[in-house]
C-alpha cells in the first residue's frame, strides 16, 4: 500500500454498534492508525441508535474490543482518542442536524477540512433514506471538502431494488462520490489476479479461448450461516456470494487488459465482461445453475447442522447454501470457454480459488489417453494458504517415459517480512486517497443483477426446480460435481494447502 499523504479527514461510521463495525472496520482503522497512515487530527465518528458517550463508545469499540490486540493497552488507549460517538436515529432526518453540529464542532476541535467518509454499515434497508437525509442538510456538498459515501453489501435485493437504490443514491451523490464495496476486491491475492496477468509476458498470450479450455472459480466455506440464519435466509447463495464477489472475480479473469492502471480504465474493462455474459435462458437456467442446502450430517465424527435448524432459518425454507452456474462470455477472447463458479456454506474447507485449465495438447506423444484431470491448471489461491500453482507435466525419473503432473507454486507466507494488509484496510485507505479502483461501479453492479436476477425469479416462480440437498462437510450436490462439459472431467476440489491435492488432500 502506498504512502501517499492522506488528508485530514473524518470517517462516519453509521451501524458503529454493529458486528462488522466491531470485526472488521474498527481493527482496520486501527491498523492504519499503527502503520502511520493516518493523520494526527484523524477522526472516526461512530453513528448508531443506542446512547454511548464517547468513553463509553471508546471502551466498547477500542479498549475491550475482542477483535483488537487487547494487549497492546497503550496504543489502543492513544488511538481511542481518536474515536468519538453520536447517538442518532438514522431513519429520522432531525438527527442528521444533530449530526451535522457534532461534525462542525469536531472540525474545529481538531482542526480537521471539512473531508468526510460515511461508511454506510446499517441494515441495508436504511442506506436509501440515510444518503438522502445526508443531502438534505448538505453534507453531500463538497465546497468546503470532500464528502465519499462506502456502501456496503448487499447492493440490492434484486435489479428493480438495486436499480432503484442507484438512482436515488445518484440523486444525492456524483458518481464518483459513491464507494460500492466488496470485500473480495481488497483481498491481496484478488488483486494480484490483474498483476500476474498484465506485468508477465507469459501468460496473457495463452490467455483466451485458444488455450483455455475452461475457468473454474470456487468460493467455499466451512461455516454454516453461524449468527446471520435471519438475514442469510432471505438471501441464499446466489444474492450472498455470487452476484457480488465470485462475478467480480470472474470480470477480473476475462477482462482486456486496460489502457492504463486507474479506476476509470479498469473499471471500464470489466464492465465490458459483465456486458459480455450471455443471460442464461430458462432452460439452461434448469440445466446449469445448481442449487443446493445443507442437511445435518456428521463430519470428521462432529455431529452437524442442517440448514433448516439452524437459528432465524424458516422450517420449510428453501433458500440455497449452495449455488454453481455454467455460463459464457459472448466476445473474442472468450467464445465457447465454459465459466464455472461454485459457492456454498458447510463445504469440507474454507477456500477459494480461481483455476484455469488449459486445453491438452492436441498430439499425445507420452500416452495414448487423455488425462483430462493432469493437463496444464494455473491456480490463483485466494484464500487460505495463498499463492500461485502451475501444473505440468514432467517425466517419473527412471526407464521408459512416464509423465506425471507436477506442481510449480509460489506461496505468500515465502515473503517474510511482507505484511499482508486485511481487505477491509486496503480498501478503506483507498476510499480515503480517493481511489475508486478497488469498489464495484454503479453500471457493473446492476448489470450483475441483470444476470442473477433471471435466475433467482425463476427460483421464486417455478416450485419444481429442485433445491438438491447435501450432507453438510461435502462438496454440494452430486449433480453438481458432475456439471462440467467434457468425458470424466471434474471440478477440482480444493484442499486447505494449496500443492497439497490428490491423495494428500487435507481439509
Ligand atoms: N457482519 C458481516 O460480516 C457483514 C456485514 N455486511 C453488511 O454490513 C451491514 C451491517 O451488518 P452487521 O454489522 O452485521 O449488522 P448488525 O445488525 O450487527 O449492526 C447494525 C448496526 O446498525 C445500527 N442501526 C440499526 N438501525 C439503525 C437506525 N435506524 N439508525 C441508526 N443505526 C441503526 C445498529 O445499532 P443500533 O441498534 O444501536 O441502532 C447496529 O450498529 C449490513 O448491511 C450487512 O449486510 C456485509 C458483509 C459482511
Ligand atoms: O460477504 C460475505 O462474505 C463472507 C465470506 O467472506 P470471506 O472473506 O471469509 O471469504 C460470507 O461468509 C458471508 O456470508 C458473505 O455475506
Amino acid at each position: 500500500m502506498s504512502k501517499t499523504k492522506i488528508e485530514d479527514q473524518v470517517l462516519v461510521i453509521f451501524g458503529a454498534s454493529g458486528d462488522l463495525t466491531m470485526r472488521k472496520l474498527i481493527p482496520a482503522v486501527f491498523n492504519l492508525y499503527k502503520r502511520g497512515f493516518l493523520p494526527q487530527n484523524y477522526q472516526v465518528l461512530g453513528v448508531s441508535r443506542t446512547h454511548y458517550t464517547d468513553q463509553e463508545y471508546q471502551k466498547l469499540a477500542v479498549l475491550e474490543n475482542p477483535h483488537l490486540p487487547t494487549l497492546e493497552k497503550d496504543e489502543l488507549a492513544v488511538f481511542a482518542q481518536h474515536v468519538r460517538y453520536q447517538a442518532i436515529d438514522t431513519a429520522d432526518i432531525t438527527g442528521y442536524h444533530t449530526l451535522k453540529e457534532r461534525l462542525d464542532n469536531l472540525f474545529k476541535e481538531c482542526s480537521i477540512s471539512k473531508n468526510c467518509i460515511f461508511y454506510l454499515s446499517t441494515p441495508p434497508s436504511l442506506y436509501e433514506t440515510i444518503g438522502a437525509n445526508l443531502s438534505k442538510v448538505g453534507l453531500n456538498k463538497e465546497s468546503d471538502g470532500w464528502k465519499r459515501v462506502i456502501i456496503e453489501k448487499p447492493f440490492g435485493y434484486d435489479l428493480a431494488s438495486a436499480n432503484a437504490l442507484n438512482e436515488r443514491l445518484l440523486n444525492c451523490f456524483q458518481e464518483n462520490q459513491l464507494y460500492r464495496i466488496d470485500h473480495y476486491l481488497g483481498k491481496e491475492t484478488v488483486q494480484n489476479l490483474l498483476v500476474t496477468r498484465f506485468a508477465n509476458s507469459i501468460f496473457e498470450p495463452l490467455w483466451n479461448r485458444n488455450y483455455i479450455q475452461r475457468v473454474e472459480i470456487t468460493s467455499a466455506e466451512s461455516v454454516g450461516v453461524e449468527k446471520r440464519g435471519g438475514y442469510y435466509d432471505k438471501s441464499g447463495a446466489m444474492r450472498d456470494m455470487i452476484q457480488n464477489h465470485l462475478l467480480q472475480l470472474v470480470a477480473l479473469v476475462a477482462m482486456e487488459p486496460p489502457a492504463k492502471m486507474d479506476a476509470t480504465s479498469i473499471r471500464n474493462e470489466k464492465d465490458k465482461v459483465f456486458q459480455a455474459i450471455r443471460p442464461l435462458t430458462q432452460e439452461e437456467i434448469r440445466k446449469d445453475v445448481i442449487r443446493g442446502q445443507y442437511m445435518a450430517s456428521t463430519y470428521k465424527e462432529e455431529a452437524m447442522t442442517g440448514y433448516r435448524e439452524e437459528t432465524g432459518v424458516a422450517p420449510e425454507s428453501r433458500t440455497e447454501t449452495f449455488a454453481a452456474i455454467k455460463f459464457f462470455i459472448d466476445n473474442w477472447r472468450w467464445a465457447d470457454v465454459p465459466f464455472y463458479i461454485r459457492t456454498g456454506k458447510k463445504l469440507p474447507t474454507r477456500v477459494s480459488e480461481v483455476v484455469i485449465h488449459f486445453k491438452p495438447n492436441h498430439h499425445h506423444l507420452f500416452s495414448d489417453k487423455k488425462l483430462p484431470n493432469q493437463q496444464n491448471i494455473l491456480v490463483f489461491r485466494i484464500q487460505p494458504n495463498e499463492g500461485i500453482l502451475l501444473k505440468f507435466g514432467l517425466k517419473v525419473p527412471g526407464t521408459g517415459v512416464n509423465v506425471e503432473s507436477v506442481n510449480m507454486d509460489f506461496l505468500y507466507e515465502d515473503l517474510s517480512n511482507t505484511y499482508v494488509p486485511e481487505a477491509y484496510e486496503r480498501l478503506l485507505l483507498d476510499c480515503m486517497q480517493g481511489d475508486a479502483t478497488l469498489y464495484a461501479r454503479g453500471d457493473s453492479v446492476l448489470k450483475a443483477w441483470e444476470f442473477v436476477d433471471p435466475i433467482l425469479k425463476a427460483w421464486k416462480d417455478d416450485p419444481s426446480i429442485p433445491v438438491y440437498g447435501y450432507p453438510a462437510g461435502t462438496w454440494g450436490p452430486e449433480n453438481a460435481m458432475n456439471m462440467i462439459e467434457g468425458e470424466g472431467l471434474k471440478w477440482r476440489n480444493p484442499c486447505k494447502n494449496l500443492t497439497n491435492d490428490g491423495i494428500y488432500c487435507e481439509l
